[in-house]
């Protein structure tokens, strides 16, 4: 299993207050993982680490041996738009736009021409099992078929990783395993990373590994460590 994305010693203060204390953490090419820990642990911060949107004070962190900090804004979004997906607790989608033209622009802003964009995110809603609400706007969804929709326009780019703050964190228990179900059971199609950061174990248990935050710092792993990870993290601290 190859690593994608490698931190080190990642910490970060908001003014005097400490949110990430020396974090590391791996993500391997393909798994999911779980990031979790009790709420001001640090969890939402290192994602956004991890996902280039907060500027780490001090650590590195190498996506595919290429250090985020060493990139200019410019790369960075490129990176955002290509290899990275974003899904937050209330997906965020377009309120004005349907279901199919929210999942569409991503496409759209990447050049695809209308038509076959239309059709790549009509079958990504099928993946999702949101197709017959292809015409509705997120306001018109209920909570579990607006994330499945955000889901869907976080993955209809093929990124390598997604990162997923809480992603159903809003649902009630059902539409967390409708969401969590088609989540893992597309990932694993496509052989797309997922760092999933919540505080519940019920999703938690859909990880194949956890991490566990604590005033900000990694307590433990769970779950298989792949062999060869420490060259990789070594790679990063120099
Ligand atoms: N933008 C910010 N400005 C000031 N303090 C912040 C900011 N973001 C986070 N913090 C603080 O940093 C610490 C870690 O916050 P973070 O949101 O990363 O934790 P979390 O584990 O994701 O929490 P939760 O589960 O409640 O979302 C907390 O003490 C929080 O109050």
């Amino acid at each position: 299993m190859s690593t994608l994305l490698v931190a080190e010693g990642l910490t970060k203060s908001y003014g005097r207050t400490p949110a990430l204390r020396g974090a590391d953490v791996e993500v391997h090419a393909g798994e999911i993982l779980a990031v979790t820990g009790a709420s001001g642990s640090g969890k939402s911060t290192l994602l956004h680490c991890l996902a280039g949107i907060v500027h780490p004070d001090a650590g590195a962190v190498a996506y595919e041996g290429t250090r985020l900090a060493g990139l200019d804004e410019e790369r960075l979004s490129e990176l955002r738009r290509t290899d990275f997906g974003i899904v937050f607790q209330f997906g965020q989608l377009i309120p004005e736009l349907s279901a199919l033209d929210n999942v569409a622009l991503p496409l759209l802003l990447a050049g695809r021409p209308r038509a076959a964009a239309r059709a790549e995110a009509d079958a990504w809603l099928e993946r999702f099992g949101v197709r017959g609400q292809r015409e509705l706007r997120a306001g018109e969804m209920s909570g579990g078929q607006a994330q499945r929709v955000a889901l869907a326009r976080a993955l209809v780019t093929e990124p390598k990783i997604v990162f997923a703050d809480e992603p159903t964190g809003a649902l009630d228990s059902l539409a967390t395993e409708q969401v969590l179900a088609s989540l893992v059971h597309t990932t694993r199609e496509t052989h797309t990373a997922v760092v999933l950061v919540t505080h519940e174990a019920q999703v938690a248990a859909y990880a194949d590994r956890e991490v566990r935050l604590q005033d900000g710092v990694v307590q433990d792993a769970f779950g298989a460590m792949p062999s060869g990870s420490s060259s990789a993290a070594s790679e990063v601290a120099r």
